[in-house]
């Protein structure tokens, strides 16, 4: 077995076996709780630019179902965990886990204990990390490029290209894709909504034009303050009467547009088991969640937004009610995929708001 490390900012190094593609990468490395899920951890947009580190032991146990993709291909630079199944045991399988990462050419590390490795980003904070096959590697070469490495320009990398539509009798929904897993649309078209899909950069006015009954805003990779342009298109979504709903990179957006800030959190949240309170009525939804920075609820201005949802852990913004219009946005994901379904009525909840819209 080919030795493979996982090298990071501060200098540590983790030794395991090299699986999947051989190549060098350089990347923000995070981990994930998720227990199940993997397939659609690969494929969720949000991941680009970042290597992830599955908490859970063993992965890939059940295969990979190509159905279950949430986006066209696999995002992460580096996938790593304790260990890798070699026998998939699944109906539905299509793959094993290897050769689904040498089709996206992403390197993965096994063996290496991904306990210290969680506990130390836990403590530290989210670093980033060189992932290698090279045994002759030279800490004093590689880390000031580590220190400086930061994901840039990822947007851009993963929207669509070109709109595309899902058909439905019900609700226009315009869906703005900075990154969107595929259970959005899904979500909104099992409910009846016509989705168009249009690339992140789409203006304003383009989707005003279309008259739609909803605009939704999708998750998506990267430092939300870098999305300058977007941000300005936001501003004009909001000064219009549509419903708006928004997921993650969808609500910090929506957030900074108002005059909100954002920052990179220690460690972020990563995983299924998430608890997020609804603060109009106390109950606790588990949430899915895949974030590194946070809206400052605190320095949002009341009269613009009011904190809809708190993460029960550490008390983070989960979510905003903007106060006088028919828009909320959430951090964590109602559209699971993976993790618990629990949140999914609040897809129920931006229907009934284009419904009341269109009956008022
Ligand atoms: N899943 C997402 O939309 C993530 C949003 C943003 N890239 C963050 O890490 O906070």
């Amino acid at each position: 077995m080919e030795k493979a490390f996982l090298i990071l900012e501060d200098g540590s190094v983790y030794e395991g076996k090299a699986y999947g593609a051989r190549k060098e990468v350089i990347s923000e490395i995070v981990f994930n709780t998720s227990m199940t899920g993997y397939l659609e951890v690969l494929t969720d947009p949000s991941y680009a630019g970042q290597a992830v580190i599955m908490t859970y032991p063993l992965i890939g146990n059940y295969g990979i179902c190509l159905e279950d993709m949430e986006s066209e291909r696999a995002w992460p630079d580096a996938f790593i965990a304790r260990e890798f199944a070699r026998m998939p045991s699944n109906f539905r399988c299509d793959m094993g886990i290897e050769e689904f990462l040498l089709k996206y050419d992403i390197p993965g590390i096994e063996g290496l204990d991904t306990r210290a490795l969680t506990k130390k980003l836990r403590e530290c904070g989210t670093m980033n990390g060189l992932i290698t096959t090279n045994e002759n590697f030279n800490l004093d070469e590689i880390l000031p490029k580590l220190k400086e490495y930061k994901p840039t320009g990822v947007v851009k990398k993963v929207t669509c290209k070109e709109k595309y539509e899902l058909k439905g009798d019900g609700y226009k929904v315009a869906l703005l894709d900075f990154g969107a897993k595929k259970n959005i649309a899904r979500s909104l078209n099992e409910r009846g909504c016509n989705v168009t899909v249009y690339p992140a950069l789409t203006k304003a006015e383009d989707i005003i034009a279309t008259n739609p009954d909803g605009i939704m805003l999708s998750n998506g990779p990267g430092d939300p303050k870098e999305c300058v342009e977007i941000i300005e298109e936001l501003k004009k979504l909001y000064n219009t009467d549509i419903p708006i709903f928004a997921i993650c990179l969808g609500h910090q957006l929506m957030a900074l547009a108002n005059g909100a800030d954002t920052h990179k959190m220690k460690y972020g949240h990563r995983g299924a088991n998430h608890p997020v309170k609804d603060l109009r009525n106390g109950r606790v939804y588990i949430s899915s969640q895949n974030h590194g920075y946070v809206v400052d609820d605190e320095k949002m201005d009341k009269n613009i937004a009011e904190p809809a949802f708190v993460n029960v852990n550490d008390k983070t913004n989960e979510g905003l009610r903007y106060v006088g219009k028919n828009i909320f946005t959430v951090q964590f994901h109602p559209e699971a995929c993976p993790g618990p379904k629990d949140s999914g009525v609040l897809f129920d909840e931006f229907i009934k708001m284009m419904e009341d819209k269109k009956n008022a």
